[in-house]
């Protein structure tokens, strides 16, 4: 359980079930004695601590202001995601989702339901953003819940747009916001310039990224988000890939997976320029270790089936000074 201290709240040894409670959704009327603002960026920042090592080492590399609306709406995607990815998933129906999508609405008319909903609406009062991207992620938890194959890569792309391509859209309208007006977001050639499709593309790269990553534990639930018509093209099966067959058939495929997800980090990686100075370094360190999978993914032979591809601590430390570097242009 959090525990109070001065100013703000800690972790205590059962922060993790603590964590997982803030995610559930509420399941009574709308409570009366909700969070402070102070205690909700708490919650948000606890819950991005508890579930996104990753992101949560970027985020610490930015102005205070800009984490703190950054884990709000981490805690908002993480609380959505769970909706179909966690404990409790198998409960959820589409009127769960319609009700969450209803507590989406309140939050942008300004009436949070529960306490982390207090930070995310301060968070939209000082960074105006835009419903849709979170409207459009709750309508790819919607497609997690009726299907669990992809035919095409056009198909999966749409998943990947509406579950993480839209978490670039939301947080371009953090990143890119200045309070300093000498400092113009995006001018390029004197006209403004918005980096959405990189925001998506970079959205897309690290879904695929998960998508590699997590293959075998998805298998295990009967879930395949590789595109069917790639494993046709490379002659392996579903049942090959129930069974966890790694032969050169599975080499050249997952070559081609990753050579495609680097694709799309490529493809982000020239729109970061366009993000406010102290916004690049936090996103390039996310992109780095993200893309940091791909290669645990070759370093384990492509075996997605009995190991875990992820970036050991020192090597996220270590490329902290690539992203400084890169973040400079
Ligand atoms: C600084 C920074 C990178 C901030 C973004 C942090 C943020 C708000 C993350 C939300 C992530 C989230 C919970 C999304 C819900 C759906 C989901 C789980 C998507 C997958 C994330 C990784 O999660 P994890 O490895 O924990 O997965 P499991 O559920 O445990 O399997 C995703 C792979 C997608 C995350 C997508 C992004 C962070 C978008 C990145 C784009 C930008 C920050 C825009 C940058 C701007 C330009 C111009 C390039
Ligand atoms: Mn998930």
């Amino acid at each position: 359980m959090a525990k109070k201290t001065t100013d703000c709240l800690v972790l205590t040894t059962d922060s993790i079930s603590s964590c997982s409670r803030m995610l559930q959704l509420p399941k009574s009327k709308p409570k009366t004695n909700l969070a402070s603002v102070t205690e909700a960026y708490e919650y948000c920042r606890q819950i991005t601590a508890e579930y996104a090592k990753t992101f949560y080492l970027g985020t610490l590399l930015m102005p205070k202001e800009k984490r703190k609306a950054i884990w709000a709406i981490y805690a908002w995607c993480r609380r959505t995601d769970e909706l179909v990815d966690g404990v409790e998933a198998k409960d959820t129906t589409i009127e769960t989702l319609a009700q969450w999508e209803q507590q989406l609405e309140s939050i942008f008319a300004g009436e949070p339901t529960d306490d982390t909903d207090v930070a995310l609406i301060d968070t939209i009062k000082s960074f105006p953003m835009d419903i849709q991207p979170f409207r459009d992620m709750i309508a790819g938890q919607r497609m997690d819940l009726h299907r669990n194959r992809y035919e095409t890569f056009e198909e999966l792309k749409l998943y990947c747009y509406r579950v993480a391509g839209t978490v670039g859209l939301m947080s371009n309208a953090i990143l890119g916001i200045s309070n300093n007006q000498n400092n113009v977001p995006w001018e390029k050639d004197g006209q403004t310039y918005i980096p959405k499709e990189e925001a998506i593309s970079l959205g897309i790269a690290m879904q695929l990224t998960n998508i590699l990553r997590d293959v075998g534990e998805d298998a295990q639930r009967g879930r395949i988000y590789l595109p069917l018509e790639d494993l046709k093209a490379f002659n392996y099966t579903e049942q090959d890939l129930m069974q966890g067959v790694i032969d050169e058939r599975w080499l050249a495929l997952m070559r081609f997976q990753i050579k495609r997800a680097r694709n799309y980090y490529h493809q982000a990686e020239a729109g970061i320029r366009y993000l406010i100075r102290d916004s690049r370094l936090p996103v390039w360190t996310s992109l780095i270790l993200y893309q940091g999978i791909l290669n645990a993914i070759e370093q384990n032979q492509y075996d997605v089936f009995s190991k875990r591809a992820f970036v050991p601590k020192v090597a996220k430390f270590s490329s902290l000074p690539l992203a400084w570097l890169r973040a400079q242009i």
